[in-house]
């Protein structure tokens, strides 16, 4: 399964609590992101991640690129509600991605645990089935 990595700076330390806290079942995956929160989870938890451009330079775009050819099976994207971003429309265009392909989504911690605990008992695998039907 393809899972994207996202935190806005403020959100960072708290996705790599998350990931910390998830490795056992995200090593099994593979793991995207864009420039600094890649490195920040390399860094800081050990897993591989297939990194992006930085958000503002690109990196959301490049994942919703992924997302727009069926290609990414998971969002999780810890963003920053109460900063505003210089690259806002990538970041609006993102999640509307997820909405158009139907991609998991969690832009917060407790719908992250969700959608991990529900990845690991199988509840994302009609992703794989629909995959192989493309
Ligand atoms: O800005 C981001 C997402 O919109 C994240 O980018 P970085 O991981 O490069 O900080």
């Amino acid at each position: 399964m393809k899972i994207a990595l996202i935190a806005h700076d403020r959100k960072k330390d708290d996705l790599i609590s998350f990931v910390t806290a998830y490795k056992p079942i995200l090593a099994a995956h593979d793991l995207y992101a864009t420039g600094t929160t890649g490195k920040r989870i390399m860094d800081g938890t050990g897993l591989d991640v297939i990194r992006f451009q930085s958000g503002p330079l690109g990196g959301d775009q490049q994942i919703g690129a992924m997302i727009a050819k069926d290609d990414m099976d998971m969002v999780i994207f810890f963003r920053d509600p109460l900063t505003a971003q210089p690259h806002e429309p990538d970041v609006t265009a993102l999640i509307r991605l997820c909405d158009v392909y139907n991609v998991p989504l969690a832009t917060n911690m407790g719908t992250a645990e969700v959608l991990l605990q529900g990845l690991k008992e199988g509840f994302v695998d009609w992703r794989l089935i629909q995959e192989r039907k493309n």
